[in-house]
């Protein structure tokens, strides 16, 4: 059993790739209800945790629990099941397709006889209704029979994530989901997270915009090289604390001469 009350916890949790050292001996946890943003700077081993969290990567050593119960992920459908979902970087939308369509890729509504019966055709007026009800949850307005590729940045962003909340999962993780955005996109992103979490999702931010994850996230853990350099409350971390981290340091020494690779802008006013 894990020791607390964490939704979503590891212990020790380490990936090598080879003499690739990723991920190194991580205790994360994420509790239910909160918005814990993962930070850190490229390569400090952001991606391949959430891949371990989500089925794609098996962990070297260490171990995952949900609730509570130890668990074990061949693939991603396994961390579905346990209701982790995740929305990647890059979406992944077929962008010549409609809104509908993206939210419901691979598993579309069939229509089926009066006795119940699959007819083998996919149930459009069933697929826009469906979709309308996931994208009323993101509360961006988007036509569900407009084509993807016609979309703003943060439109398409929400498409992703109702595409992910048809399974219903307790636990999203989103992988960088305004690095892309405009400042306006961003904003109306970061109030979809807001939404999210007071619809009682738990959620794992992956940023490297200190200043967005400082306004919404509760939560703030920090990778360097990839270690666990710190958790801290959003409330009463600053920035300087938080770089300070991302280089691996206990002090804030040296912090004026670390080069944010990504920009800061896209910050809630
Ligand atoms: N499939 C892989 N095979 C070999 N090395 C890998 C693999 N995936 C990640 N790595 C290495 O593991 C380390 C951590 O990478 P990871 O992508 O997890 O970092 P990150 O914090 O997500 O970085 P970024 O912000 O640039 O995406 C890096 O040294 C990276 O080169």
């Amino acid at each position: 059993m894990s020791e607390d009350d964490s939704i979503l916890r590891t212990v020790g949790l380490t990936k090598h790739f080879g003499n690739i050292v990723a991920v190194e001996d991580v205790d994360f946890s994420l509790r239910e209800g909160e918005v814990m943003a993962l930070v850190g700077d490229n390569g400090a081993g952001k991606s391949t945790l959430i891949k371990a969290l989500c089925g794609v990567h098996q962990p070297t050593s260490g171990d995952i629990y949900v609730r509570g119960e130890a668990v074990s992920f061949e693939d991603y459908g396994d961390a579905r099941q346990k209701g982790i979902e995740t929305v990647y970087q890059d979406l992944a939308l077929a962008e010549q397709q409609t809104v509908a369509a993206n939210v419901f890729l691979g598993h579309e509504p069939i229509r089926s006889d009066f006795l119940g019966r699959y007819l083998g055709i996919v149930d459009k007026a069933a697929m826009r209704e469906r979709a309308t009800e996931s994208l009323d949850r993101v509360q961006i307005p988007v036509d569900p029979g407009a084509k993807v590729r016609d979309l703003s940045g943060g439109q398409q962003q929400a498409v992703a994530v109702a595409r992910a909340l048809q399974s219903d999962p307790d636990i999203l993780i989103l992988d960088e989901p305004t690095s892309a955005l405009s400042i306006e996109g961003a904003r109306n992103v970061l109030r979809v997270i807001d939404d999210l979490r007071e619809q009682g999702l738990s959620i794992i931010l992956i940023s490297h915009n200190i200043r967005q994850v400082l306004a919404i996230a509760d939560r703030i853990s920090v990778l360097a090289q990839g270690r666990l350099t710190g958790v801290r409350d959003a409330d009463s971390a600053s920035r300087d604390e938080i770089i300070s981290l991302m280089m691996g340091a206990d002090d804030e020494e040296d912090v004026e001469e670390f080069d944010l690779s990504t920009s800061e802008e896209g910050a809630p006013a």
